[in-house]
């Protein structure tokens, strides 16, 4: 075997393990595609308590397709723990996550099983020993989509090219994040899309434009955009929802 078809085979049995490992964790669903348009996220009197700690407190409220909201609130409010309930990562105690269409009402856990939803942490998703190029390849193989040839990726991610062929290691945090945040030039239209803290570490001016790149992507696929970041926007079009202890 040559050096290269031995470096092929590492990065298979890499995909494979990692992949279980993702999927265990529920970093990223791997369901098939399906392929409604979402008009709105319903969450309905949701509540959630760890051991004693009331968490979420009979949350309501009616998400529509085609915007980007914006969860805000002090540290320990319940912000990621919201976005994992309505993502359907973590179950709650009481309460219910509805995904609407045209025709019917169904559950965010039947959604989950015939189409697949984002969900980014803030935690850098690279392997360290891949480059930035080998690692967005790797994250589209384990998420299941395609990545659109046409798009000069390191280009619409703002990385430097040199950068794109260096190994994650050698990268800055920021370049890194980068790579969660390429799904969104993918192939697949998501219809619900979770940034939990993600772009806390973009420079100023690509931050500008992602957050535009969302606006736009959450208008035309008529996608329902959910972003938890501590920096204040300053953008109408962005609704902002504001945690206080649990609650609206
Ligand atoms: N798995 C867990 N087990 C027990 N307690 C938890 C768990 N996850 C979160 N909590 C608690 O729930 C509360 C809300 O946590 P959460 O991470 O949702 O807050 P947050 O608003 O996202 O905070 P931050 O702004 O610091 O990220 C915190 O008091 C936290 O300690």
């Amino acid at each position: 075997m040559d050096k290269h078809g031995i470096l092929e085979s590492i990065n298979i049995a890499f995909y494979t393990a990692i992949s279980y490992f993702a999927k265990y964790y529920n970093v990223i669903d791997f369901c098939n595609s399906g392929g409604f348009t979402i008009l709105n996220l319903l969450a309905k009197n949701i509540n959630k308590t760890y051991e004693n700690l009331e968490v979420i407190m009979d949350f309501s409220y009616e998400f529509v397709g085609g915007n980007v909201y914006k969860i805000e609130g002090r540290n320990g409010t319940g912000k990621s723990t919201l976005l994992r309930i309505l993502s359907g990562l973590e179950q709650c105690e009481s309460g219910t996550i509805l995904v609407q269409n045209q025709k019917k009402l169904i559950s965010i856990e039947e959604y989950s099983k015939a189409n697949k939803i984002l969900y980014l942490p803030d935690i850098d998703l690279c392997q360290e020993w891949l480059t930035i190029e080998e690692n967005i390849e790797w994250l589209h193989v384990m998420s299941g989509v395609k990545m659109d040839e046409t798009v000069e990726l390191y280009r619409e991610l703002n990385i430097l090219e040199e950068d794109y062929k260096k190994v994650a290691v050698e990268c800055s945090l920021g370049t890194r994040m980068k790579v969660g945040l390429s799904l969104l030039y993918s192939l697949y239209d998501y219809k619900l899309i979770f940034i939990d803290e993600t772009l806390a570490h973009l420079d100023t001016i690509f931050r500008e434009k992602y957050l535009k790149k969302l606006k736009n992507y959450a208008k035309n696929k008529k996608a329902v955009i959910f972003l938890i970041d501590h920096e204040d926007i300053d953008d109408s079009s962005i609704k902002t929802i504001k945690l206080v202890k649990g609650d609206i």
